[in-house]
C-alpha cells in the first residue's frame, strides 16, 4: 500500500495520539501467561498480520505480540515504514487480547538504521511535512503505548533505530560488540529534536545523554549496557527466550497499576510534543531545507556507499 494512502488511513481513522486518548484502563487484567502449553492440546490461538515492512504475530493465549521489522537492506524508517509501524501499533493497541509487544528485526545484524536519509534529501516541503508527522506519530504511539513494550535489539541501532528501542519499556540487546546503538545525529551534522533528547534523558540521565548526544556516539553493546542505554545483554541465540521471560514478568502485574505508573513517568514528555507538534514540524522543515544540511546528508550517504565498495 502506498505511503500516502496509509497516511490518509491514519488520518481518516480519526484516532488521536495515545497520549490524548483515554488510557485502556478497562482492558481486562488477565492472569500472567502460564507455562508452555502441554503437548496434545490444541495450539494457542495465534493471529498474524503483516504488511510490506513489518510482520506481526499475536499469541492470544499469552496476550503477547511479536513484531518483526523486515524491510531490507537495513530497516530504515521510511515514510511507508513509519506509517505501517503506526498502523500495526494501533491495531494491537485496539485489540483487547494484546497486552504486550516484543519488537525485533527479521534481518540479520540490523535492528534499524534509523530514519531513512533519502526521505530527508532533495524532497518538497509537503514531503518533509508528511514524513516528520509520521515520525512524530510513530513515537507518540510507541512511547505512549498502554501495552508492555520490550525491544529485543538483535543488531545495530543508530539514531531513529535507537529511538524505537528507547521508547520501549525494556531493552535487551544481543551481546555482540559489533552491534552498536546510540543517537548519532551529530555525526551526520544534524540535531536530534527535543523529544528524542527527552526520551534519551529519561533512560540514561542528563549527563550521559548530554555527552553522548554532543559526540553523536554509537555505543557498542557492552558500553551501552554500562551506560544504562540497554537493560541487559544476552547471547544472540537466547535473545527471544529472554524477551519472552521479561515480558511474562511485566505482565504478571495488573495492567491498570502498571499503565498508570507508565503514564505518570512519561506524560510530561509526551504532552510537550503534543503541545508543540506543528512548531516541531516547522523547525524540522526549516532545518532540513538548509543547503548546508542537505550537503551534510548527501556527503553522509556517499560515505556509506564508499564504505560499502
Ligand atoms: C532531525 C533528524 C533526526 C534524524 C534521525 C535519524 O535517524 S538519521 C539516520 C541515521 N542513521 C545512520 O547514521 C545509520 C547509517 N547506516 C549505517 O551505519 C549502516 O548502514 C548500518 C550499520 C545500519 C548497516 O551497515 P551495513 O554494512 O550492513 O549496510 P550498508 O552500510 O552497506 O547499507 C546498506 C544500504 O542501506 C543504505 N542505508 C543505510 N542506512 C540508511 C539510512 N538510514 N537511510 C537510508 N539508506 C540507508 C546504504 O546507503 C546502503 O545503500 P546502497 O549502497 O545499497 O544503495
Amino acid at each position: 500500500m502506498a505511503a500516502a494512502t496509509l497516511a490518509r488511513r491514519i488520518g481518516r481513522s480519526g484516532v488521536l495520539p495515545l497520549c490524548c486518548r483515554l488510557p485502556a484502563w478497562d482492558r481486562a487484567a488477565r492472569p500472567p501467561p502460564g507455562p508452555a502449553q502441554p503437548p496434545g492440546l490444541p495450539l494457542a490461538p495465534c493471529r498474524s498480520f503483516s504488511n510490506n515492512k513489518i510482520q506481526v504475530e499475536l499469541d492470544e493465549s499469552s496476550g503477547v505480540a511479536m513484531m518483526k521489522f523486515k524491510s531490507p537492506p537495513v530497516n530504515s524508517l521510511s515514510l511507508e515504514f513509519l506509517t505501517e509501524f503506526s498502523i500495526s501499533l494501533e491495531k494491537l493497541e485496539n485489540n483487547k487480547a494484546c497486552r504486550g509487544v516484543i519488537i525485533t528485526s527479521a534481518l540479520p545484524k540490523i535492528f534499524s538504521s534509523g530514519l531513512d536519509i533519502t526521505e530527508m534529501c532533495g524532497k518538497s516541503i509537503e514531503h518533509y511535512t508528511e514524513f516528520w508527522r509520521a515520525v512524530q506519530e510513530m513515537w507518540l504511539r510507541l512511547y505512549g503505548s498502554n501495552m508492555v513494550t520490550v525491544a529485543a535489539v538483535n543488531g545495530s541501532s543508530p539514531a531513529g533505530g535507537c529511538l524505537v528501542a528507547l521508547s520501549c519499556d525494556y531493552r535487551i540487546m544481543a551481546e555482540n560488540p559489533k552491534f552498536s546503538i546510540g543517537l548519532n545525529e551529530a555525526q551526520l551534522g544534524i540535531v536530534a529534536p527535543f523529544w528524542f533528547k527527552d526520551t534519551f534523558v529519561n533512560v540514561v540521565g542528563h549527563r550521559i545523554a548530554e555527552r553522548s548526544l554532543q559526540l553523536g556516539s554509537l555505543h557498542p553493546a557492552p558500553e551501552a549496557l554500562k551506560l544504562g542505554l540497554v537493560d541487559e545483554l544476552v547471547p544472540e541465540e537466547k535473545l527471544m527466550e529472554k524477551a519472552a521471560a521479561v515480558m511474562a514478568q511485566w505482565l504478571a502485574l495488573p495492567d491498570h497499576a502498571r499503565q498508570l505508573t507508565k503514564t505518570m513517568m512519561r506524560k510530561a514528555v509526551l504532552d510537550r510534543l503534543v503541545a508543540h507538534r506543528e512548531e516541531d514540524i516547522k523547525n524540522f522543515i526549516s532545518f532540513v531545507s538548509k543547503e548546508s544540511i542537505q550537503k551534510s546528508l548527501r556527503m553522509y550517504m556517499e560515505m556509506l556507499k564508499k564504505r560499502k565498495s
